[in-house]
């Protein structure tokens, strides 16, 4: 047989070989048909893709190969904040303050989302309030905050009247969380309904929304939530400065809460504060002292 090969004719080795390469340039030729075919992300991968999903997928990857150096950059900045994250929390204060609030403020944020549907159910109904409160509730656990209430039976189990409380820090909610009454809402600054998913809580929990900047609006607010306190069971809280003070002191109070208390023929029966330090680091205790509510009628 070997000998029989290598003694063939030259002019049959001649067209053997060149029918060799005309197969060789056939199959090429089809490879590249097959490849002109192909996205560019496919060519990349070296295959056909079902999903568009994969294929823009596969297009981000393509993209990235093509800044090699991002990955590094990208090691080097989260090491970054691995060490600097940490070193910000246990040597300055006020970064520990700014995490922790950052962190106080995004919970609410997804606590909200998740209280939505829940709420949603009841349409804007002040009994949502207590599905926020339920929610909140665990809060004081993860900041290592103890709330101590004392003179809670002073809140009359069914009456309206009129809330009022100290404020310092956003942080206030946690303690109002604690004792609010039921069917009880807060009277709360506009801004807060476009807070986001918290907003929207709010707003179907039925938080009283009042614009400060314009008084005429928020009296006439008011004078409406007197006609809901006198013909429904339901209360309200009001932060009688208007606004947080983080000083330790009470603000000049507005006038909204007493104008409210009169008109719904009520008094403001309770008294808050909160231990300054709990305020500064986010930490210690909160104590609640509700006082009895005033005898006379306005
Ligand atoms: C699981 C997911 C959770 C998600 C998340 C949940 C969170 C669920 C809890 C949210 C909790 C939020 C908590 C927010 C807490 C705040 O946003 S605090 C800020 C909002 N609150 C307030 O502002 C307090 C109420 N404010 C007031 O009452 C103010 O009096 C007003 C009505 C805004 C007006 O303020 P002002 O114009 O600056 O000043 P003021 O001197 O009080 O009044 C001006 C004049 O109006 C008269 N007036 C005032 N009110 C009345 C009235 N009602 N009738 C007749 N005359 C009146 C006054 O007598 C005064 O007249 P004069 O006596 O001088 O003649
Ligand atoms: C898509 C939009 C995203 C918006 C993100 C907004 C970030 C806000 C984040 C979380 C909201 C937490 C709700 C906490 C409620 C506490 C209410 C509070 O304490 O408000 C302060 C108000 O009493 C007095 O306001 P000022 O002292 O006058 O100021």
């Amino acid at each position: 047989m070997g000998k029989g090969r290598n003694t063939a004719p030259r002019d049959t080795q001649a067209v053997c070989a060149e029918r060799e390469l005309e197969e060789k340039k056939d199959a090429a030729g089809a490879r590249e048909g097959q490849r002109r075919r192909q996205s560019p992300a496919e060519r990349s991968r070296g295959g056909a893709t079902k999903s568009p999903l994969v294929d823009a997928a596969k297009r981000c990857v393509a993209r990235m190969e093509l800044w090699p150096g991002i990955w590094p950059v990208l090691l080097l900045l989260f090491l970054l904040l691995l060490f600097l994250l940490p070193t910000l929390w246990f040597c300055s204060p006020s970064a520990k303050y700014f995490f922790k609030m950052a962190f106080y403020n995004g919970w609410i944020l997804f606590l909200a989302v998740l209280a939505i549907p829940v709420c949603a159910v009841r349409g804007r109904n002040v009994e949502n309030m207590k599905i926020l409160r339920l929610m909140l509730l665990h809060i004081k656990y993860l900041y290592g905050i103890r709330v101590e209430v004392r003179g809670a039976h002073h809140f009359p189990p069914s009456q309206p009247y009129v809330v009022v409380s100290n404020h310092q820090s956003s942080l206030d909610l946690l303690g109002m969380m604690e004792v609010l009454p039921g069917r009880c809402v807060p009277i709360a600054k506009r801004e807060l309904l476009w807070a986001g998913s918290a907003g929207l809580a709010c707003w179907l929990a039925g938080v009283i929304f009042i614009d400060r900047k314009r008084t005429g609006d928020a009296i006439s607010v008011m004078s409406e939530v007197a006609q809901t306190l006198l013909t429904q069971d339901v209360r309200v809280w009001v932060f009688p400065e208007g606004t947080r003070n983080h000083n330790g002191s009470m603000l000049p109070f507005k006038r909204g809460a007493f104008h409210l208390a009169v008109q719904a023929q009520s008094c403001p029966p309770i008294k808050t504060s909160i231990a300054r330090r709990s305020v500064a680091s986010l930490r210690g205790d909160v104590r609640y002292g509700c006082c009895p509510q005033c005898p006379q009628k306005g």
